[in-house]
Order: structure tokens, then C-alpha cells, then sequence
């Protein structure tokens, strides 16, 4: 792994949050688990199958294995999730049957301050594991919008910082409008402050620089939203509209948009919906070969983060010591 995650991981290990992770029926989850433990990284809660769990091969000496339906906590955290959702029509019959599914059962785990955070999404689709977070933890105070992006790491790759980016939204908003397209950008800059530490340079990226295309609606959302996220985050340094290529390449930047103060030297992509950023970061990923980390969401009340379906141990590893700074952080704020 790159020295953008052995930098979260020791920062993690510096402060040590506490970690669920309710897949434990997934072989990646379990090992993830054994190398956060034996590097001494976070406490974890691994929840599912008590007995399977500890007869599988990893060592999770350390770990605290619970099976959401036997579980102590399951009549607490039920009542807990009524008193949450019953304005929203939920019954307490409900809620305690959703206490057998561990998105659920991890989630109020979060909420009650069981744990920091969360990461899931191995073997469980994106909206399941966000739909669960949102309904139950809901915004962060004064945030409006919950988004998600990927930290990308590119080998060999001179733009960005040195190949690091930060790509948004690629899990969560599908066709945002201006407004929330720019309240991306402003928490996407917020996020790479948080997890990178130099300046977000972001780029509101367009099939257009700078009016190059006849006008049109896509092309005029990515103008507006690049004007309102300017008025939300003015020391920010956000510009646009941009395509990729004048966003990243020095050269292309100076000769689309020779003013711009992003154009060549972008950081952090904002992608004009969900097509666009899911697409965007699988090539990336796949084609040059970059680790792809997240969906990290930005704006949740706490850190629940999610994973592709088609992850690696790996990558399980990275997200959850990104999901430690992520709650460090939170906590030096509170
Ligand atoms: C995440 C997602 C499931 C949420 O939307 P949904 O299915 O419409 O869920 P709901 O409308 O029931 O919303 C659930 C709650 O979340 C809230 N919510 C939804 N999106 C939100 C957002 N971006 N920010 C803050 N809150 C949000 C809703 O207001 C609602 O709150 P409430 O129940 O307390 O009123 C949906 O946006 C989605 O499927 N996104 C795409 C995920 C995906 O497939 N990504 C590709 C692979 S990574
Ligand atoms: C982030 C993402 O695309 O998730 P999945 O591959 O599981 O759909």
C-alpha cells in the first residue's frame, strides 16, 4: 500500500477509535480484521455469527464478536430505533425485527455511542448501507447534505498531488441539482483537508471549459453551482466549468483556461452526477490501476463507511483507518 494510507493508519493507531464492521460473514471483512488488530490500529466489534466467527482461520484475538439476534443490546437499541423512526411510521415490531439485520444493529451501535463508526458495503449494496445510516444518523449539525467520495491513489501519475485525488460524488447523490453539486464541492474540500492535510484545489468538471459548449442544461449546472459553491466557500480555491483534461493538465489548463486558478492543478473532482462519478473512479481504478478508496461519505453525524462490492482486504483495511480520522476529527471539533 502507498504512503497516502500507511499515513492514515498511523494516525489512527495514534488515538484509537472503535470500529464496527457487520460483515462477518465476509472472508475480506474477517481479514481486514486480523491485520487492523495485529497492527493494533482500532478496537473492533465484528458482528454475525458468533460461533462462525471465531472457528474462521484469522486470529481476532481482541475483537468483540456479537450476533445481532442474541445480542443484550437488541431491546435497547430496538426501542432506541422506534423512538427514532416512529414519526416515520415505524412500529416496535419493526424496529425489533431490524435489529437482526447488522446494518441496523451497527448502526445504533454508532448512533449510542457503542462505537465511533462503521464500515460495510463487502457484500451489502450502497443504498442498503446508506439508506440505514441516513435514516438513523442523519446530517451532521448545520450540514445539509450527506455525499460520498473516493480517495484515489494513481501510480505514476504527476497531476493531483502527485497521483492523490479526491473524486465526488461517486456513491451517493445520482443527479444532484446546483445547490447540492455545490455543497459537494464545499464538503469534498473539507474532506480532503481532513484526510490529505495541503489545500483542496477543486475543479467542477463539465464536457465544456469555460463555455467551449453551446449552451445547454448540464453544462449551465456545473456554471451555477460552480457560482454558488464560490459564494458558500470563498477562501476556497473552486473553479469551473472545467473537462478533466484542462482540470488536471498543466499544459491543457493554461490553454483552455488560462485564468482560472484550478485549471492544471486540481485536486479533488466534482463530477456532475453519479453516472459520471461512479463511471469516472471504476476506470480510473480499473484501467490505471489505482487503489480506490471509499465510498467515503462526508456529512453523516458520524463516520459510516461504505465499500465496493468488488473490494479487496485491503481496501477494507484503508477505509476503516480512514473512518478513525474521520471520527478523531469529529471528536477535536466537538
Ligand atoms: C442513498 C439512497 C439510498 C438514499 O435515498 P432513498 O432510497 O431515496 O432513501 P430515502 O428517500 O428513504 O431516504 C432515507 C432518508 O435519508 C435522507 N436522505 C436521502 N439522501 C440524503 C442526502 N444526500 N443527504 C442527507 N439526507 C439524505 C432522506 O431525507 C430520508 O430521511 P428520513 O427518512 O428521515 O426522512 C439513494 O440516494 C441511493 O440509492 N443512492 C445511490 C447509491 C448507489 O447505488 N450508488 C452507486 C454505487 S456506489
Ligand atoms: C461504490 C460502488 O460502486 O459499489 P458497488 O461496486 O458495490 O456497487
Amino acid at each position: 500500500m502507498g504512503s497516502f494510507i500507511d499515513t492514515i493508519l498511523a494516525k489512527a493507531a495514534s488515538d484509537k477509535q472503535t470500529i464496527v464492521l457487520p460483515e462477518g460473514d465476509d472472508e475480506r471483512t474477517l481479514k481486514a480484521a486480523e491485520a487492523i488488530l495485529a497492527d493494533d490500529i482500532a478496537d473492533l466489534v465484528i458482528l454475525g455469527d458468533a460461533d462462525a466467527i471465531t472457528a474462521s482461520s484469522y486470529n481476532l484475538e481482541g475483537a468483540t464478536v456479537i450476533d445481532p439476534r442474541t445480542a443484550a443490546e437488541r431491546e435497547e437499541f430496538a426501542h432506541a430505533l422506534f423512538e427514532l423512526r416512529k414519526a416515520k411510521g415505524m412500529s416496535e415490531e419493526q424496529a425489533l425485527d431490524l435489529m437482526d439485520n447488522v446494518l441496523y444493529f451497527g448502526n445504533m451501535m454508532v448512533k449510542l455511542g457503542r462505537a465511533d463508526g462503521m464500515v460495510c458495503g463487502a457484500c451489502h449494496s450502497t443504498s442498503d448501507v446508506l439508506r440505514a445510516s441516513l435514516q438513523i444518523l442523519k446530517t451532521a449539525p448545520g450540514v445539509r447534505l450527506v455525499s460520498a467520495f473516493f480517495i484515489m491513489i494513481v501510480p505514476d501519475c504527476e497531476y493531483g498531488d502527485d497521483g492523490v485525488f479526491l473524486f465526488a460524488d461517486s456513491g451517493l447523490e445520482i443527479q444532484p441539482d446546483s445547490e447540492r453539486l455545490a455543497n459537494i464541492a464545499v464538503s469534498s474540500a473539507g474532506s480532503w483537508k481532513t484526510l490529505i492535510g495541503t489545500e483542496p484545489v477543486v475543479a467542477m468538471l463539465s464536457h465544456s471549459t469555460y463555455g467551449s459548449a453551446s449552451a445547454n442544461a448540464d453544462r449551465d449546472k456545473v456554471i451555477e453551482a460552480t457560482e454558488i459553491a464560490q459564494e458558500l466557500a470563498p477562501g476556497i480555491r473552486i473553479d469551473g466549468e472545467l473537462q478533466l483534461d484542462a482540470a488536471i493538465v498543466p499544459s491543457v489548463g493554461a490553454s483552455k483556461a488560462p485564468e482560472s486558478p484550478v485549471a492544471g492543478k486540481a485536486n479533488v473532482l466534482i463530477f456532475p452526477d453519479l453516472d459520471a462519478g461512479n463511471i469516472g473512479y471504476k476506470l480510473v481504478q480499473r484501467l490505471a490501476k489505482a487503489e480506490a478508496y471509499g465510498p467515503i461519505t462526508q456529512g453523516l453525524a458520524a463516520p459510516v463507511n461504505d465499500l465496493s462490492r468488488g473490494c479487496s482486504a485491503e481496501d477494507i483495511v484503508g477505509v476503516i483507518g480512514i473512518t478513525c480520522v474521520q471520527s478523531q476529527a469529529k471528536k477535536a471539533q466537538s
